[in-house]
């Protein structure tokens, strides 16, 4: 019996098992080789040059293994692009393949599992979810976001002019205004007390984020939690469920409220915040990620609003701030421009009002200093993507759930593409045919390109233009203490976003002839 029992095993292994490694050894010889990239040791990998993974870091590794090199960290393989061609083929011609998102485990625990948008893999679940958040969300059609925009620039505009002459944190004023402008957005103005509470969480949420877990590289570990996150992840996580759940329950509530009173005729017409929209779409039975049939409404869990919102306040406060900071900084070190856009701005507008949102595309000179300073600091300088399947790029290999890290810095500073890259010249934005922000040149994509583009990208813009050009034209903006623009300090962070080393410290004086404030 045991005999028969050992045949039968010994057959199945020679019938089905010996194939599948011949195949296995055979598909490695045929198949393409990895692209080229520094040599790792046997597990680990290239796992000791963690601290290099960085924008700078990638930079510097592209100049020695060119526009599509390979990493292997422990079990990760890492693809990393770093020329327009290559960014083409992965964000446009091969699309498909390369729009799933990676997720560290404590980006997965913190988002309820990919519950969000910006982690959710390409699948019908995101598709839908994408539509509802551009419609519904980040749309013109919402007009209180963009009301909350003008009403925090007149309030910077105000706080400024009870500053003028005194050295001021620029940083400080703008964080402000997209904190609010965002926080007024996803939970309406009545929440406005809990703010700090908010903000402390979102902080802990960004450190955990960007903090190094070696079980992300070697899963096998992931059950010792070898960095000892666990308990911070889990602490994180019931903050923002404290914090976020009696909001949505009360909105929820409001609505039930509301619902009656239309029944009764009795029309109520009241803004909607994000929370408002989302629970349009929330249904009790509904099954986190899934999608339903392609025509069905999305239906929304708690946890899927939750990492909408987080998405929102992620997407939306540092990215801006950062941008307004280096377009302020480029302006103060080359006087020359500075002067030539308050020029744009007087002959535009005069000197007898703000700026308001029908000058915006009257100032061309303006809007390219916008555009060279996020060529040459993109707020989110590594764009993460991930492979659904094998893929090929040229005459190389690309495996299954890759991830693959597309470095828009240094493609933004690519000397093919750009004369002098690392010189603040907006005139270059002036000329025929230069790129604009929707992702069509992939020498520019500080929003991305494709199906994982940035989906706030107008209302960002807005922001962005209305608060600079407003604190363009409201001040005369010097360096305090006879600082020289070239002593200025330059030196960026590493991270998700990406900012100053030093915060921007300069002095307003008024320019306008009518009131400030
Ligand atoms: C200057 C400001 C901003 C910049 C430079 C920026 C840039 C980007 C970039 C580079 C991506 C990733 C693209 C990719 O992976 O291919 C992205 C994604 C995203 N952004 Fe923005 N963003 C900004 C502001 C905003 C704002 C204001 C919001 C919303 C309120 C927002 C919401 C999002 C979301 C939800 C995603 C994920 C999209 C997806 O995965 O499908 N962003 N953004």
């Amino acid at each position: 019996m045991h005999e028969q029992l050992f045949l039968v095993l010994k057959s199945t292994l020679l019938v089905i098992a010996l194939p599948m490694f011949i195949l296995g050894i055979i598909s490695r010889v045929r198949r393409k080789p990895y692209p080229p990239g520094p040599t790792g040791l046997p597990i680990i990998g290239n796992i000791a040059m963690m601290g290099q993974l960085t924008h700078h870091g990638l930079a510097k590794m592209a100049k020695r293994y060119g526009g599509l090199f390979h990493l292997k960290m422990g079990m990760v393989h890492i693809m990393v692009v770093s020329s327009p061609d290559e960014a083409r083929e992965v964000l446009q011609v091969q699309d498909s393949v390369f729009s799933n998102r990676p997720a560290s485990i404590a980006i997965s625990y913190l988002t309820y599992e990919r519950a969000d948008m910006v982690f959710a893999h390409y699948s019908p679940f995101w598709r839908k979810m994408r539509k509802l958040c551009v419609m519904h969300l980040f749309s013109r059609k919402r007009a209180e976001s963009w009301q909350s925009v003008r009403d925090e620039v007149d309030h910077i505009v105000w706080a400024l002019s009870g500053r003028t002459g005194c050295p001021v944190n620029i940083v400080d004023h703008v964080f402000n205004l997209t904190k609010n402008v965002i926080y007024r957005a996803a939970f309406g103005s009545k929440f406005s007390e809990g703010q700090d509470e908010f903000i402390a969480i979102l902080q802990e949420f960004s450190e955990l984020f960007g903090a190094f877990n070696i079980a992300d590289f070697i899963m096998f570990l992931t059950w010792v939690d070898p960095n000892g996150l666990n308990d911070r992840l889990v602490k994180a996580r019931t903050a923002l469920d404290r914090f976020i759940d009696p909001i949505i329950d009360d909105h929820a509530k409001k609505k039930a409220t509301n619902n009656e009173h239309v029944k009764q005729d009795n029309k109520v017409e009241e803004d909607l915040d994000v929370v408002d929209e989302l629970l349009n779409f929330y249904s009790e039975d509904a099954k986190l990620n899934k999608a339903g049939s392609s025509t069905e409404p999305i239906k929304l869990t708690k946890e899927n609003i939750k990492g909408i919102i987080m998405d929102m306040m992620f997407g939306g406060t540092e990215t801006i701030t950062w941008a307004v900071e280096w377009v302020m900084t480029e302006l103060l070190r080359n006087p020359e421009y500075m002067k030539r856009v308050q020029q744009e701005l007087f002959n535009v507008v005069g000197l007898t009002r703000r700026v308001n949102e029908s000058d915006l595309d009257k100032l061309p000179f303006f809007r390219c200093c916008i555009k060279e300073t996020l060529r040459m600091h993109p707020p989110i300088p590594l764009l993460l993507h991930e492979t659904a399947k094998d893929a090929v790029i040229g005459k190389y290999y690309i495996p299954k759930r890759s991830r693959v890290v597309i470095n828009t810095w240094v493609i933004g500073r690519d000397p093919n593409s750009w004369s002098d890259p690392d010189t603040f010249k907006p005139e270059r934005f002036l000329k025929e045919g230069a790129p604009d922000f929707k992702g069509a040149n992939f020498e520019f994509i500080p929003f991305g390109s494709g199906r994982r583009s940035c989906p706030g990208m107008g209302l960002a813009l807005y922001t962005l233009e209305l608060c600079a050009a407003n604190l363009l034209h409201c001040f005369t903006w010097e360096l305090p203490d006879g600082m020289k623009p070239s002593e200025l300090n330059m030196d960026e962070t590493f991270g998700l976003t990406v900012s100053k080393v030093s915060r921007l410290i300069a002095v307003p004086s008024p320019r306008l002839l009518c009131p400030l404030s």
